[in-house]
């Protein structure tokens, strides 16, 4: 499936990178998950890290958002030093950062309104328990956003009896709904079927874009990183073999990073 959005070839880095990372090491007891990764990424940009199982890339989004903290290196998301930052930093920067799983991650005993919700709760003080102890606003925001991922006639029902898709459309909602500047999606359609694969791509894409909001998400499928990347990152053992605009690169070209061969001109 080709994507039925637009996209512009390149995004002009305007100002400060969203995301700065110099000299990223992450280690394992004894594993080198990342090896001195350095990487800028534009506001507004659309950025598809590729590699291999166990290339680093998963290690790298959750740098991003400081879910593991660095070996060594500096991270910088949306002006704040994720590799130092305190835990109240950490809490206040994650509600500034979505994260699209693969698994989708919704609590399947409620209902999609109520999973939606969820994303808000960064905004408000306190638990909130059910729908209605949520303001007006909020609920009728969240509805909006179950409308743009186009489950309007799900809203009331338990998430866990939704297809995988549709699931993974109510993660995207939920994302929408807490406001983040940049989104990190770990191969979010990793658990679709082809079709359902683009079609949720592309809503993921179309959505971010019409938001203005920035995407660095891990993908198997080199055909959709080609189809809707600004940008294709490519990981090997840890260290960044790839990184060229999606505009002119051909598959093969994309495909070099699995290969054991070093990507000709790779890092231009
Ligand atoms: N919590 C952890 N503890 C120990 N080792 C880890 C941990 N997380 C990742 N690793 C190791 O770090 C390396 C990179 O893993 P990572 O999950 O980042 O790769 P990946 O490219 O995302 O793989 P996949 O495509 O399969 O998701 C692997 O060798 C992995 O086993």
């Amino acid at each position: 499936m080709q994507p039925d959005t637009v996209q512009p070839d390149t995004v002009q880095p305007a100002g400060e990178p969203i995301v700065r990372v110099r000299g990223l090491t992450k280690e394992f007891d004894g594993t080198t998950a990342l090896a001195g990764v350095d990487l800028d990424v534009a506001r507004g940009e659309l950025l598809v890290l590729l590699g291999l199982s166990g290339s680093g890339k998963s290690t790298l989004l959750r740098c991003l958002n400081g879910l593991h903290r660095p070996t060594a290196g500096e991270v910088t998301v949306a002006g704040t030093r994720v590799d130092r930052a305190s835990g109240r930093e950490l809490r206040r920067l994650r509600t500034e950062v979505g994260f699209v799983f693969q698994q989708f991650n919704l609590v399947g005993r409620l209902t999609c309104l109520e999973n939606v919700l969820i994303g808000g709760l960064g905004r408000v003080r306190g638990p909130r328990y059910g729908v209605t102890t949520y303001s007006r606003r909020m609920r009728e925001e969240a509805l909006a956003h179950i409308d743009r991922v186009g489950l309007a006639d799900h809203a009331y029902q338990r998430a866990d009896t939704l297809s995988g898709g549709q699931q993974q459309r109510v993660a995207i909602a939920r994302t929408l709904m807490q406001r983040p500047q940049l989104v990190l999606a770990d191969e979010p359609v990793a658990s679709l079927d082809p079709e359902n694969a683009g079609a949720v791509m592309d809503l993921l894409v179309r959505v971010c874009a019409e938001e203005g909001l920035t995407v660095v998400c891990t993908l198997h499928q080199v055909d959709l990183a080609l189809g809707w990347a600004h940008r294709l990152v490519g990981l090997r053992s840890g260290e960044k073999v790839l990184d060229r605009p999606a505009a002119g690169l051909t598959r093969d070209d994309a495909m070099s990073i699995y290969r054991r061969v070093e990507p000709a001109e790779a890092l231009a």
